[in-house]
């Protein structure tokens, strides 16, 4: 593997051949913060935060670090698998980097570079806007997350509506003014009634049928995606309550509303623990699929040492310590 522990900060953001990393970790310590711990400044404030990823103050709040000097780098399109012995932190380094760590735990010390930009003093607005338009983070918990009682259409529907980002058009408000005439004068009122409502009933119609459309092409996006995640019938799929599929067609359920947002970076914490052999390789094989379908860079964690020695471009090892250089 090739050692880049002595390369400056710009050399590991930019290489040399050119090609630009989707994200960096540099010397990222991650610790108990302790509930309302502040610095001068309110918890987790724009200001605090900052002042601990320039390594000015931490608020590591006297405890070891849970993980330290943890550095790594990811270029756009690579498949890279972070392994290492259970503890030694690859779940908090994967919510570092989407700005999921539970409340008390912190980044105290580094940096997390992002397409260039150190996202670490994020505030919460900007790392949901990331969330949701960049980075996407399947858990190992995330198959709780499905709904049991309502159908895969219904929660996928949600999906992309919360996403916005693939969002079909909300063309049925847009029906909404086709009703809403200016008051006029009763009798210029009644004079126009004719013309008035004639048009009123064009534009409903038209509303009408581009609603249709966004609705047959919020189907179509769903069929697509579904497919895409390798089902052969995903009319059945959408039609079907989770408690209908298997633990593996979940999975690939979950994937898809992961994906539906058009996330870059993809992170899948042990995507397949909880999977037979036969499902673990579907998806994996799925994985380095949908890095071809969806142009995504992926950051696998897993110890499923076999699959990903199968799937990685690059292997990242987490020592029992937490520490790490590639
Ligand atoms: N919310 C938390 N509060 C306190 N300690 C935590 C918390 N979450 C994780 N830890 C500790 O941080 C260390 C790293 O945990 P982490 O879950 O990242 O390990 P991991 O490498 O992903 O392990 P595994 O492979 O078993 O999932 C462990 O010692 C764990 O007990």
């Amino acid at each position: 593997m090739e050692d880049r522990t002595d390369m400056g900060r710009n050399d590991m953001l930019e290489r040399v051949d050119g090609r630009k990393s989707l994200l960096h970790v540099e010397h990222l310590e991650i610790g108990r913060t302790g509930a309302g711990i502040a610095i001068g400044k309110g918890k987790g404030s724009d200001a605090s935060r900052k002042s601990e990823a320039n390594g000015e103050t931490t608020r590591n709040s006297g405890h070891q670090p849970l993980l330290r000097d943890v550095s790594f780098t990811i270029y756009p399109g690579e498949i890279v698998a972070l392994t290492g012995p259970s503890g030694c932190g690859k779940s908090l380094t994967a919510h570092a980097i989407a700005g999921m760590l539970e409340p008390g735990i912190g980044v105290t010390k580094g940096h997390i570079y992002y397409n260039g930009e150190d996202i670490v003093p994020f505030h919460e607005r900007r790392w949901q806007r990331l969330r949701r338009e960049d980075i996407a983070l399947l858990i190992q918990q995330s198959l709780s997350g499905l709904n049991p009682i309502r159908t895969v259409r219904t929660q996928l529907t949600d999906t992309l509506r919360l996403h916005g980002r693939r969002q079909m058009p909300h063309v049925q408000k847009g029906a909404g003014h086709a009703n809403a005439a200016p008051s006029l004068a009763a009798p210029r009122q009644a004079a126009l009634q004719g013309p008035l409502s004639r048009i009123r009933q064009t534009i409903s119609r038209v509303a009408e049928m581009a609603g249709g459309r966004a609705m047959q092409s919020q189907e179509a996006y769903l069929h697509a995606l579904l497919s895409k995640v390798g089902f052969a019938d995903p009319e059945r799929i959408l039609s079907s309550y989770p408690f209908e599929l298997s633990g593996g067609m979940c999975q690939r359920v979950l994937l898809a509303a992961m994906l539906s947002s058009g996330p870059r970076l993809f992170i899948a914490d042990e995507p397949t623990t909880a999977l037979d052999v036969i499902n673990r390789d579907k998806v994996l094989a799925l994985l380095q699929q949908l890095r071809e379908d969806f142009n995504l860079t992926i950051l696998l964690i897993s110890h499923d040492r076999q699959g990903i020695g199968r799937v990685a471009d690059r292997v990242l090892e987490m020592s029992p310590e937490g520490r790490m250089h590639e």
